[in-house]
């Protein structure tokens, strides 16, 4: 389980989310809402990129008392990933495959999921803007996070990559039990998963769709 608490997020003096109180069980989770309501803040929040005023914990444990063990429990894929450009796509696969204890069966299969066997070994610099976004899908959903956080994963993507997504969500949900609570102003993800809760952020806030 997700649990925050009295989470506040100020830039500059500005208030961009206030959450009192919020626990999302194990499941498939959306979120919408228009530019600028605080998506990609909120997301940010979870995965424990972004420093805020309050608390997130999963399964017990506080990202600000443990926050290396937290964030082991949570990976987040980018909306606009961007890396350096000199190295490859393998040196990051590899990086990651290495902290996150993947097996190679599961590299593998992310691999054929992006597409990318032919570039990989090539300078990231290299690649196109759905290239990075197949390759930042790729390493959030290496290892076994509970949880994997998706800031509009179709941004970019082919209509190829568009549909192969929701099979590797649905792949997860059935072999790890992941999580997922992703952001996109496309309906299409929704409609190819089976979604436990709708939220939108308005007013500076985080509300569940009835
Ligand atoms: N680094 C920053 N410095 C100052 N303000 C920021 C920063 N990042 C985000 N904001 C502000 O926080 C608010 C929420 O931004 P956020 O990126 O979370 O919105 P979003 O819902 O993800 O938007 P979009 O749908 O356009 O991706 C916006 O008003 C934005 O201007």
């Amino acid at each position: 389980m997700i649990h925050l608490h009295q989470v506040q997020k100020y830039y500059h003096d500005n208030l961009i989310l206030y959450i009192p109180e919020l626990k999302l069980d194990k499941g498939i989770y959306w979120i919408y809402g228009l530019n600028g309501s605080g998506k990609t803040t909120f997301l940010k929040i979870l995965a424990g990129m972004i420093p805020f005023v309050g608390d997130a914990h999963i399964n017990q444990l506080s990202l600000k008392k443990n926050g290396v063990e937290y964030r082991k429990l949570i990976s987040f894929a980018e909306a606009e990933p961007v890396y350096p450009s000199y190295i490859t796509g393998r040196d990051l696969v590899l990086f990651y495959q290495d902290i996150r204890k993947a097996s190679q069966q599961q590299t593998d299969r992310l691999i054929a999921f992006s597409g990318l066997h032919a570039q990989l070994e090539n300078p990231i610099g290299t690649y196109s803007s759905g290239m990075a976004k197949r390759l930042s899908l790729l390493l959030a959903f290496i290892g076994n996070p509970a949880w994997i956080l998706l800031d509009e994963p179709l941004a970019t993507l082919d209509t190829e990559a568009v549909h192969a997504l929701p099979e590797l969500i649905n792949e997860y949900r059935q072999q790890y039990g992941t999580s997922f609570i992703f952001s996109s102003h496309q309906p299409f993800l929704s409609a190819a998963l089976s979604i436990d809760k709708n939220f939108t952020i308005t007013d500076n806030t985080i509300q569940p769709i009835p």
